[in-house]
């Protein structure tokens, strides 16, 4: 073998079928299903699920413009879609297939390194020549409160699998996972609660982002304990440290992720098995013969974050040269209603850095397509700027397509567009988007 890759998710899957293609001898490893979490556990079930729900949530606002709709949700055609549609019933044949297609040799099972190069796979090992790239991902923190461990307690794999809702949820953790999955089940007519042991949802986005959220889940019907933990569970009841008891048909466990090198075999090659993650440098090098990309590396773990670091190992393996890993302009989008869209820094961070700070702010419902949009129309343009430069370091854009809107501005923060060109620059009326060149005139 030239190259063995262990984990095909999404980042592995990438450089394994791209370095297969380009001739190398590719040996890809996969403990479970080719294509990782993205296509069978997150994004794209999530995301189905998120449309079904939006679909409902844009049908109650009928009455309030175009007359009278009656919604019944029904969570079948959601589950039949995940099930038949978007993971073929959690079979991977078709992205096995499509890497063999490729060139590459595929192996089912769990990898070990057991030296530089060398890889245990049950009893057999193989010998990589050219390299070993680990793009193993991550799994759901389970938090060690007390009986958590022994209750039957759902993750995001539970939730997407299901086939029928719970008449309640008890979700734990304010993040992505938590905030998007409360509001899909809210919205099928699920009673559910959100328990966020900091003080604000959303907690490494705005703290306006974090309203937009809060106030979103809250006409869902979302019952929402901020700054509280969960001090014990027992089956489904969940005890809070201000003595609230919540008891729910399920719980489901959003708290994080976390990078599992234990059992990777990294201390054969000298790297330290206990660490946060796997550490690697602008072209995913984390040691001599050894890449890594996607969520093992811990950055921000997102599908294209995976699909970036992945091109630019493939480039660096082929000696292709081209940029290395820069994330100055990293985009990521979180899929409530309204949509909660931010690149680069936010005004924390970027004061943090020490820069000097201007920042522009405009609420979306004072835009004239705002305005129109009326019902659902909540969120604002936030832009963070770099005054010495007369750049943007970051921006938020939280509202209906609010991701949609974000590529303007992550073009801007990427390429370093002057403030002069965004001021001067004509923009499309009335579009959510031009509410952009509003914030730009509010920047102070
Ligand atoms: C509910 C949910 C929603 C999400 N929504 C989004 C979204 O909308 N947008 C977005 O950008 N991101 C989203 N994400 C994050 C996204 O799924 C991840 O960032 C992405 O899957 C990371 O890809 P990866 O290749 O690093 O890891 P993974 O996709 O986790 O793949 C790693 C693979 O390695 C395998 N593996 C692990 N150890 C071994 C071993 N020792 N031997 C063999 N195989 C092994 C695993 O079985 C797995 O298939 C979401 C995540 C979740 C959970
Ligand atoms: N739209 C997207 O791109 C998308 C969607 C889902 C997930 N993701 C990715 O997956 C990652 C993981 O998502 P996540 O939501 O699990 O993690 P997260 O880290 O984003 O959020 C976890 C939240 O749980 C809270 N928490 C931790 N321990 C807790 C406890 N004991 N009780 C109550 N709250 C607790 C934290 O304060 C935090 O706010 C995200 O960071 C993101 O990178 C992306």
């Amino acid at each position: 073998m030239d190259i063995i890759v262990i984990g095909l998710g999404v980042g592995g899957e990438e450089v394994a079928g791209r370095l297969a293609e380009a001739g190398l001898d590719v040996l890809g490893v996969e403990g479970r299903l080719v294509g990782g979490e993205c296509p069978y556990y997150g994004c794209i079930p999530s995301k189905m699920m998120i449309r079904a729900g939006n679909a409902l949530a844009e049908a109650r606002r009928v009455p309030t413009y175009a007359g009278q709709a009656a919604v019944r949700p029904d969570w079948a055609p959601v589950h039949a879609r995940i099930r038949d549609e978007a993971t073929d019933n959690w079979n991977d044949q078709v992205a096995v297939d499509r890497f063999t297609g490729k060139g590459g040799t595929f192996l089912r099972g769990h990898a070990r390194l057991i030296g530089p190069g060398r890889v245990q796979v049950g009893s057999d090992v193989y010998e990589a020549g050219r390299g070993v790239i680990i793009a193993t991902g991550t799994t759901p923190v389970i938090p060690p409160i007390p009986g958590l461990a022994d209750s039957p307690y759902w993750t995001n794999r539970d939730a997407i699998e299901a086939a029928e809702l719970p008449g309640s949820l008890t979700v734990l953790g304010g993040g992505a996972i938590g905030l998007e999955l409360a509001q899909v089940f809210a919205r099928f007519g699920v009673a559910v609660t959100v328990v966020e042991a900091g003080d604000r949802l959303l907690a490494m986005e705005e703290p306006e982002s974090s309203t937009v959220a809060q106030r979103a889940l809250a006409g869902d019907g979302v019952t929402v304990h901020l700054g509280r933990r969960a001090v014990k569970v027992d089956g489904t009841t969940v005890f809070l440290d201000d003595g609230t008891e919540i008891t729910s048909e399920r719980v489901l466990v959003a708290t994080g992720r976390r990078v599992d090198l234990a059992g990777l075999g990294l201390d054969t090659l000298g790297l330290d098995p206990g660490a946060r993650a796997l550490e690697v440098d602008e072209w995913m090098r984390a040691g001599e013969g050894l890449w890594a990309v996607g969520d093992v590396t811990g950055r921000d773990a997102f599908t294209h974050i995976a699909m970036y670091q992945a091109d630019i190992a493939v480039r660096d393996i082929l000696g292709q040269g081209g940029p290395a890993a820069d994330y100055k302009a990293l985009p990521r989008v979180t899929f409530t209603d309204p949509e909660i869209g931010a690149v680069g820094l936010t005004e924390h961070q970027a004061r943090e850095k020490g820069l000097a700070v201007g920042v522009g702010h405009t609420p979306l419902g004072s835009s004239t397509r705002g305005w129109i949009h009326g019902v659902g129309d909540e969120g604002f343009i936030k832009l963070v700027v770099d005054t010495d430069r007369g750049v943007l370091v970051g921006a938020t854009s939280a509202g209906p397509d609010g991701g949609e809107v974000l590529a303007g501005l992550a073009v801007a923060v990427h390429a370093e567009v002057p403030l002069d060109t965004l001021r001067s620059m004509i923009y499309a009326y009335p579009t959510f988007h031009r509410a952009i060149s509003e914030a730009v005139r509010t920047i102070h």
